[in-house]
């Protein structure tokens, strides 16, 4: 579904991501790893089109996005939940939702009750402002808000960072259930070991930029974890 070849991203003169392939294969959920700062993010935003990349094919669904502005990526169908949320603090819960609606390929303006089942906070607090929500009730908001675009690919950067233990729970029941149940294919990055576990299928562990080592979550053991993964 998502297939990335020879990826290179610069900051200026830092080389941030070096030479990589990536494959997300259609229904599986994908973690990557990988200690702070060894491009996780930027792979994330790189992906997105939030970042020019100096070479490489991002290849989503038969088709190069490398070069195509961020509009069209979403428009493909590729959902995105930033690092810290990047909710919109003025607009309501309802209304930060209406903007995930914009990119949607059908051109739907109602948000889909799906939404509220699967988030039941989002539908009591709709008319409360984002910036007036808790840490937790606004990362459910970033994610009702990409799946209000009805996304084919979810990516998710961090969905537990800094998330009271209650919510991380439910979210990773989430994106079991969109993943297992409902067959949405996933691609998020995430520290905590336990929630990897969790909900992914399979790995992959960045280091200094490079893809150093990927499998099934099952192959996820103490040794590459204590090279790649601890502080
Ligand atoms: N806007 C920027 N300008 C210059 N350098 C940047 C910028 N954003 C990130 N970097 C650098 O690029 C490298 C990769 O950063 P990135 O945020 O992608 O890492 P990460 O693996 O997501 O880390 P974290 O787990 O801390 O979020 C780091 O060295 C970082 O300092």
């Amino acid at each position: 579904m998502l297939n990335i070849k020879g990826l290179n991203q610069y900051y200026g003169e830092s080389h941030t991501l070096w030479d990589l392939d990536l494959t997300v294969a259609e229904g599986e959920c994908l973690c990557v790893m990988g200690r702070n700062g060894v491009g996780k993010t930027t792979l994330l935003k790189a992906i997105m089109g939030l970042l020019p990349v100096a070479s490489g094919s991002i290849e989503f669904q038969g088709r190069d996005l490398a070069r195509k502005p961020a509009e069209e990526r979403a428009r493909a169908g590729i959902g995105y939940v930033p690092q810290g949320r990047e909710i919109f603090p003025l607009l309501t819960v309802e209304e930060n939702l209406e903007t995930g609606l914009q990119a949607r390929a059908d051109r739907s303006r109602k948000i889909p009750e799906r939404i509220h089942e699967l988030f039941p906070v989002l539908h009591d607090m709709r008319h409360r402002r984002g910036g007036d929500l808790s840490g937790g009730q606004q990362q459910q908001l970033a994610i009702g808000r990409a799946l209000a675009l009805d996304p084919k690919l979810l990516i998710l950067d961090e969905p537990t960072e800094g998330i009271q233990p209650n919510i991380v729970d439910m979210i990773a029941r989430v994106i079991k259930t969109l993943n297992r149940e409902e067959g949405l294919t996933i691609l998020l990055v995430e520290q905590k070991l336990p929630f990897t576990r969790a909900v992914a299928d399979h790995f992959a562990i960045l280091d200094r930029g490079s893809k150093v080592a990927e499998g099934g979550v099952n192959e996820l053991d103490d040794e590459l974890v204590k090279k790649y993964l601890t502080v």
